[in-house]
């Protein structure tokens, strides 16, 4: 029998990635890149040139059909492959990104009339604007006691679905009226590519507050939002939820002809990239900790109970692997740390001195970092330089570090800046594992654990666990392939579970980063510090920073 494949396809912020994989093996056969021809529109409205407001982000929903016009005939050409073993494709994406569609499934930006209202575009996941509507929703699920705060670590984020729609019905209540449905984008596509309007176990656990149990909250805690607002979850927000791994259908006529891939491939429901990460690095059990390490961490975790856990950003159950309670946490600023640093803050004669060795800033920070042992800096840092997301879930908390001396040198500065974040992430694992969301392994994938061995290796120690490599530099766009073969279905050549689909396809590198006794015993005792340090400016004890905020927002003025 033939070889046959699956594509994956992983819709990032500012461009789509196709990965055409090898199902006997999980081998990565091709890839190519789409970067979105709008990009991130985040100043003027294509067309009318509209200019809009700070913390807005949209996109194009063209964009998303142009990665698939272009990057799936360019893999299956790459590859040199019969189009016809391709036998699923499944996608993953940013979120909560979301838009306004119309009874015929048309994004309403498409509608010549509507067009030049900001309200009927794609907003993006970092589409900051809804911030007052998510307060209001915190405010009011705190005081009628909503069970479900607890379950997204005690707070809504402007970033989500009901923010964002509520935005719209306050600004825009024409485009609200317009609006047949509401849909993430990952589940837009899907639709593009079947006809099938599905909402994905994911999207809607996560982002759009729906518990498989219950549903959505109850039409009076809308109506207590808003009164327009009442029967949003029958209406605007109705659809069937699917777990993932869900065949959403065959590929159209229409479709397969722009795609030059088969008519009826199988094609799976939409899937958020973080978490398509975690079968692709094997993870389908409890008790594995997933760390997507980028500008970022995503922390993922299965767990078969459902448990409440300071600060997590969320517990669905099938939201990550089908049968399990996914939990997601996570840490707001990590590389973007050490990337500030790089940029802002280095003396000229780092920068000169890495151009002179022939290495980039980090590699020589990290080369002189790597000379000192833990401790040895005198020097402690709190990570907070974009606020704290998990477990203090805190915007206004902002970076500090203390055990400055007149010999401190940048490479100090950077290890310290690495220690935090490590020590950032213990306190996430802390707070699972104390809660009875067992964290035995470490399992790290994104751009940093290829780039950066000395943070791996502090992660190690601070946490005191063993951390495996993704193999792949891919792994959203690999595991959007891997529930794609699941879609299809073991009788079609692919699996009948995503279990399955990652036995065969996932892979680690032979080579982890193990605790080093020693190392442990000296981190233990910062963390100790880091702790205190957590407890007194983040939980109120010390509110400086906040009021450095009060200032600072009253000087501007
Ligand atoms: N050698 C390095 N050590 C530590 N951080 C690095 C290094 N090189 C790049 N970075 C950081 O990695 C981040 C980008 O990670 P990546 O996974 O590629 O991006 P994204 O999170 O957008 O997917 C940036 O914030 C950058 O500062
Ligand atoms: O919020 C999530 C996942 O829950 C991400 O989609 C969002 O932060 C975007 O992440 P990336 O910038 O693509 O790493």
């Amino acid at each position: 029998m033939a070889k046959k494949y699956a594509i994956g396809v992983d819709y990032g912020t500012e461009s789509g990635r196709a990965l055409l994989v090898d199902l006997s093996n999980g081998d990565e056969v091709a890839t190519h890149v789409t970067p979105y021809p709008h990009n991130v529109i985040d100043e003027t409205l294509p067309g009318s040139g509209r200019k809009l407001e700070p913390d807005w982000a949209l996109q194009h929903p063209a964009d998303y059909i142009e990665v698939l016009r272009r990057s799936v005939p360019a893999v299956i050409k790459e590859a040199g492959i019969d189009p016809a073993d391709v036998i699923g494709l499944g996608i993953d994406f940013t979120a909560c990104t979301m838009l306004p569609i119309d009874a015929n499934g048309a994004p309403l930006c498409f509608d010549e009339e509507l067009k030049d209202n900001p309200h009927a575009w794609v907003k993006l996941w970092k589409h900051h604007a809804a911030q007052d509507e998510a307060n209001m929703i915190n405010e009011i699920a705190a005081k009628r006691g909503e069970a479900f705060l607890p379950m997204y670590g005690g707070k809504i984020s402007s970033e989500w679905m009901i923010a964002k729609i509520w935005q719209i019905l306050n600004e825009a209540p024409d485009i609200y009226d317009r609006t047949d449905m509401f849909l993430e984008a990952t589940d837009w596509v899907i639709f593009s590519l079947t006809g099938a309007k599905l909402r994905n176990s994911c999207t809607a656990g996560y982002k759009a507050i729906w518990h498989k149990q219950k549903g959505y909250p109850s039409q009076e805690f809308f109506k207590a939002l808003d009164p327009r607002l009442e029967n949003l979850t029958t209406t605007k927000l109705r659809g069937d939820v699917v777990p993932l791994g869900t065949k959403a259908g065959g590929l159209t006529a229409e479709m397969a002809a722009i795609l030059g891939l088969k008519e009826g491939t199988a094609i799976a429901v939409g899937n958020v990239d973080a978490h398509a990460a975690v079968p692709a690095v094997g993870v389908v059990t409890p008790g594995k900790l997933v760390m997507a390490m980028g500008t970022s961490i995503c922390h993922m975790l299965l767990g078969s109970e459902e448990k409440q856990v300071e600060g997590m950003c969320g517990v669905v159950e099938d939201g990550i692997i089908p049968g399990y309670l996914g939990y997601e946490a996570g840490q707001s600023a990590v590389g973007d740390i050490f990337a500030w640093y790089v940029d802002e803050a280095v003396p000229a004669y780092v920068t000169e001195a890495a151009a002179t060795a022939g290495i980039g800033v980090h590699e020589w920070l990290e080369q002189k970092a790597a000379a000192y042992k833990p401790g040895e800096t005198g020097l402690l840092a709190l990570d907070w330089w974009n606020g704290n997301r998990s477990v203090l879930v805190d915007t206004d908390l902002t970076g500090l570090m203390v055990g400055f001396t007149l010999l401190t040198k940048p490479e100090q500065i950077y290890r310290t800046l690495l220690e935090a974040t490590a020590f950032g992430t213990r306190k996430i694992v802390d707070a699972f594992h104390g809660n009875g969301v067992e964290v035995n392994e470490l399992y790290a994938c994104g751009g940093l654990p290829q780039r950066n061995r000395l943070l791996m290796q502090i992660y190690a120690d601070v946490t005191n666990r063993e951390i495996k490599i993704a193999d792949s530099t891919q792994t959203p766009a690999l595991g959007a392939a891997m529930f794609g073969a699941v879609a299809a279905g073991a009788k079609q050549g692919g699996f009948a579970s995503i279990v399955e689909a990652a036995e065969k396809m996932a892979r680690v590198r032979d080579e982890s980063f193990k605790p080093i006794p020693e190392n442990v015993a000296v981190y233990e005792k910062l963390y100790q510090e880091y702790s205190k340090l957590h407890d007194y400016f983040g939980r109120g004890e010390n509110d400086v920073m906040k009021r450095l905020k009060a200032i600072k927002e009253a000087a501007l003025s």
